[in-house]
């Protein structure tokens, strides 16, 4: 985002959207501009509306009012699939991984690839391959079960598989390191910029501001529901992020 907070190469900007849970009103005209290239942190306390503005945007939730745009387009999506057919790949904090599994076949949950009528393991166990390596990422073999991975590499593994498909242009990340290692951490933020550099525009919800302030370039802040804050990472202190969290700072949000 520049200085005047126009959006530069804008993948994906949701404007004044708000969203009612019976009386409860879960968000109140947010707004969020996301660019390619940027990773993008929302922050905000515990019933602050993170998760409402995700579902929003990974077509889980409807929002009752505003507009979301994709690429500069006006987007509405009817469910998950419309938002991944919009290139918006997410990854929910259970990570929908299955255990007994291995990881070739984490990876194309969904989209097994068949011969004939029945699975075609050296395929599936090459692009596995092919789509770590592309990702930097190392967890041994491609047959490990999932199960047998530590919390870092199961986050690793469900981001992987989020964004296989090269249409995966923007990246919603809910809680990515969450009961995690420095280490695992470290790993996950590896992958994060790997993606960046990759052009994808990712967004997380992260509650941790060590990692908000390593990994992102620009920072939203919620507050009750609304945006409070649109925040340059490298110009703002983490004293003015938790000021606007917990509303000592008055918001500045355009
Ligand atoms: N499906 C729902 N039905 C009723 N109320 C909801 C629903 N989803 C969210 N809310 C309410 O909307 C408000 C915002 O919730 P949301 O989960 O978006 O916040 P959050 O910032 O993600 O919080 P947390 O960090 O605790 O996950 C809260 O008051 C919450 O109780």
């Amino acid at each position: 985002m520049t200085k005047d907070g126009t959006a530069q190469n804008n993948a994906l900007t949701l404007v004044g959207a708000s969203k009612n849970f019976g009386h409860v009103q879960a968000l109140h005209e947010a707004d969020l501009r996301v660019s390619a290239g940027r990773v993008h942190g929302i922050v905000g306390d515990n019933g602050a509306g993170k998760s409402t503005m995700l579902k929003i945007l990974s077509g889980l939730h409807k929002p009752d009012s505003g507009e979301l745009r994709v690429a500069g387009v006006p987007v509405s999506f009817d469910s998950p699939a419309d938002a991944r057919d919009h290139g918006i790949a997410t990854v929910y904090q259970d990570l929908a991984l299955v255990e007994c599994l291995d990881v070739a076949t984490n990876l194309h949950l969904g989209d097994i690839p068949k011969k004939r009528f029945f699975v075609d393991r050296k395929r599936m166990e090459r692009d596995a391959t092919r789509v770590l390596a592309d990702l930097n990422v190392r967890v041994g073999s491609v047959r490990t079960p999932v199960g047998m991975l530590s919390g870092g590499q199961r986050q690793i593994i469900a981001i992987s598989r989020a964004v296989r498909l090269e249409e995966s242009k923007i990246v919603l990340l809910d809680e990515p390191t969450a009961a995690l290692g420095i280490q695992e951490r470290g790993h996950v933020g590896d992958i994060i910029e790997r993606l960046k550099t990759k052009g994808k525009a990712i967004i997380i919800i992260c509650h941790d501001l060590d990692f908000v302030f390593t990994y992102c370039d620009d920072i939203t802040v919620m507050r009750l529901g609304r945006t409070v804050a649109h925040l340059d990472a490298a110009t703002t202190s983490r004293d003015d992020v938790i000021g606007y969290i917990t509303g000592a700072r008055q918001g500045t949000a355009a």
